[in-house]
């Protein structure tokens, strides 16, 4: 909080002076009444020529700048988002869109047409190249291109964006660096990623969650019983003869309410978002942010969570007594029509070690070839090739078909063939360094023949052991769940140093862990990147998609990470431990520093009426007046002086919460007692000096 940024928000403190905004604070909603009630007091009294009117008038202006510095705080946290979004609605500029039309010539030719990117429809398809702006978000459905994605992310490295895979979604204001693309788009004008995100760096889509809603609640039920207290203090001024004006009531009111927390609450929400965007994280609820701070469990995905998620092919070994370029072409053929970057790392591999022979099969695949897709639940793809297939001249070959070993060892044995021992062996090796073994299997229409293996292999991201470490001394227990073999799973799971794993799991058993942990009353977070995870994130408590991932992830997600750092958790834990804790403490501050500010001023106000109360005056304040109007000044005050303690958070560390919390309550709850004695005694000692206040 420097004094720019303070300037700056002055004119949006001064608009939320809207009754309508306002009233969303009961606390502060009713400083503003008692504002109106002196204001009116005040003119009176300054009308009548009362010898109290300039104590009044002074009151009732410390009022007003209560109700202000309530709005300022939130004005201040509001302001910081806002060069980002000035940043990010420069990446928004409005691009001309190449938006693809059925050609005249049939199915698969095609024409274009150039439209502004706002006019784009979900669901209509656009070409980028080199050097184009993606107008709007969408999933690649053809090509591979490499995309700087520095305008939202602000990392300068190009990412891959490919059809097919886990690695297919684009957003909208992000540059095609090299090749060319379709593009399916996903976002309507003005509700693409870019626009959500401009709304929540602003602060205009805040929602307040159920914590701070609960908060409010109580805070309104002190006003309440405060306001009980000083009705009933009312007929016992009168009968003491002194307490003249309902300006001092008001006065006493407005500093026994919670103002310093009713007054703070939005700015704390609205930097701990602030904070995740900070460090790349977009969340759109948030609740989750709050909820992360109690998460104990963490579920990650591995193939493009844990590891890159660009799994290659890297090598065939085909069974005994197979020739290698049978398993190449067979492996080939499987992966034709596969779109998934596996598929097509697969057919770059075979035309590599081919023997530089042509490839086997056509490129076009015909009319009468059926396509099997890879889906997560048969984990297999391929074809059906119908009889006399040129793919394979001199052997018979109806089906092809490659995918995980257990699925293709299923599948040959159905068929009354069987994997050989050698390739068994094969598939635990490549398995045991991490690899993904696929095998691949031909039917010729009496019996299935397992050719060989492949070995995909993929890289676990750097850092992860260090960072699981770190989530397991928060007490965050790390589950990696994979649709992948549980050799394969074990391997990669010693390697990220997870506590635990799920292998051969579905979308559905993805989703099922989430609701198991869910039900022995574990808060679980899930961070992953694939269709095939949106489910688990969309049940999750916490769900963390990665920017890298699926359209659909980042959809089922409440938060998404740019960096695709599925450890990232570590920080959103920490923030939402900071913003409770940073919640509760400033809460026991602010109600220690009512009760305090009351023992402070209540002896000056009766030392007059009640001599014995003079005796508990040990502050010695200069008169009733005064004493009150310095709680007024005090009470304003302390809510600028802890704006920046709000923003900046109450220091988090790594102990446990219940730890951390009765630690801030002592320091809080103490600080809140003694602050208001120092500072309402130095306010005081200057408040005698006005000349009217006696
Ligand atoms: N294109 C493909 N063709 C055939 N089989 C595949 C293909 N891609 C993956 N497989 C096999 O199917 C398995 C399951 O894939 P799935 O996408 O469900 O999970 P995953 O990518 O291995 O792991 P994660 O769920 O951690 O991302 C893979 O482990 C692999 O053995
Ligand atoms: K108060
Ligand atoms: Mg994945």
């Amino acid at each position: 909080m420097n004094l720019a940024n303070t300037l700056a928000a002055f004119p949006l403190a001064v608009r939320k002076f809207n009754p309508r905004l306002l009233v969303h604070s009961p606390v502060m909603f009713t400083v503003f009444i008692g504002s109106l009630v002196c204001t009116l007091v005040s003119i009176q009294q300054l009308v009548q020529g009362s010898p109290v009117a300039v104590f009044s008038a002074l009151v009732t202006v410390w009022l007003w700048l209560t109700v202000l510095f309530g709005n300022l705080s939130e004005a201040i946290a509001e302001g910081r988002g806002k060069a980002q979004a000035d940043s990010l609605r420069a990446a928004r500029t409005s691009v001309m869109a190449r938006r693809r039309l059925a050609g005249p010539g049939g199915p698969g030719t095609f024409t274009e047409e150039l439209v502004p990117g706002t006019e784009l429809a979900v669901g209509d398809i656009v070409v980028c190249e080199a050097g184009d702006l993606i107008p709007s978000d969408g999933d690649v459905i053809e090509g591979l291109a490499s995309v700087d994605e520095s305008a939202i992310t602000g990392e300068s490295a190009p990412v891959i964006r490919e059809s097919g895979g886990d690695r297919s979604s684009v957003t909208g204001g992000t540059m095609v660096l090299s090749d060319k693309i379709a593009v399916r788009i996903t976002a309507a004008s003005g509700k693409t990623f870019l626009d959500r995100m401009i709304a929540l760096v602003e602060g205009s889509t805040r929602q307040r969650t159920p914590n701070e809603i609960a908060l409010n609640v109580l805070l309104a039920s002190l006003t309440i019983v405060f306001v009980v207290c000083v009705m009933a203090l009312a007929p016992m001024a009168n009968f003491a003869n002194a307490l003249p004006t309902p300006v001092v009531l008001v006065a006493l009111l407005v500093c026994l309410i919670p103002t310093t927390i009713g007054a703070l609450v939005p700015a704390i929400g609205i930097a701990g978002m602030d904070r995740l965007i900070q460090r790349n994280v977009l969340a759109t609820s948030g609740r989750a942010v709050e909820t992360a701070g109690d998460i104990t469990t963490l579920l990650l995905d591995k193939t493009g969570t844990i590891t890159y998620g660009n799994r290659r092919a890297v090598e065939f070994g085909p069974a005994d007594g197979v020739a290698p370029f049978r398993l190449i072409a067979a492996a080939r053929l499987s992966s034709l029509a596969d779109e998934t970057p596996e598929g097509r790392s697969i057919v770059d591999l075979a035309l590599e070690q081919g023997d530089g022979q042509p490839a086997q099969a056509p490129e076009e695949l015909s009319a009468d070839v059926e396509v099997i897709e890879f889906s997560a639940v048969t984990r297999m793809s391929g074809l059906n090739l119908p009889p006399g297939y040129p793919a394979n001249p001199g052997t018979r070959v109806l089906e092809v078909r490659k995918g995980a070993a257990a699925a293709v060892e299923r599948y040959a044995l159905e068929r009354g063939g069987f994997v050989p021992q050698e390739l068994e062996e094969k598939v635990l090796e490549i398995s045991a360094t991490g690899g993904t073994p696929l095998l691949v299997a031909t039917f010729d229409g009496t019996r299935a023949q397992v050719l060989g293996v492949i070995h995909l292999a993929d890289v676990v991201k750097p850092g992860m052991k260090e960072r699981v470490a770190q989530l397991r001394a928060m007490g965050i227990r790390t589950v990696m769940i994979t649709g992948d073999n549980k050799i394969t799973a074990g391997a990669i799971a010693g390697e990220a140093g997870v506590d635990d794993f799920v292998a051969e799991a579905t979308p559905e058993d993805k989703l099922a862990v989430i609701k198991r942990e869910q039900e022995a009353g574990r808060l679980v977070a899930m961070t992953g990147d694939g269709t095939n995870d949106a489910p688990a994130l969309a049940a999750a408590d916490v769900g963390v998609a990665m920017n890298s991932g699926t359209s659909a992830a980042k959809e089922a997600a409440n938060m998404v990470d740019l960096d695709s750092d599925p450890t990232k958790l570590i920080d959103v834990v920490g923030i939402g431990k900071q913003l409770l804790i940073t919640r509760g403490s400033l809460t026991t501050f602010s109600v220690a520093n009512d009760v305090a500010k009351y023992f402070a001023i209540v002896p000056a106000l009766f030392a007059a009426t009640f001599p014995g109360l003079g005796l508990l005056n040990i502050m010695g304040l200069h008169s009733p007046e005064s004493a009150i109007l310095s709680a007024v000044i005090f009470n304003a005050i302390i809510i600028v002086l802890l704006v920046p303690l709000a923003l900046r958070g109450v220091k988090y560390r790594a102990v446990s919460a219940a730890k951390a919390l009765s630690r801030n309550l002592l320091i809080y709850g103490l600080g809140g007692v003694i602050a208001p004695f120092i500072g309402i005694k130095l306010l005081d000692l200057v408040v005698a000096l006005i000349p009217t206040i006696a």
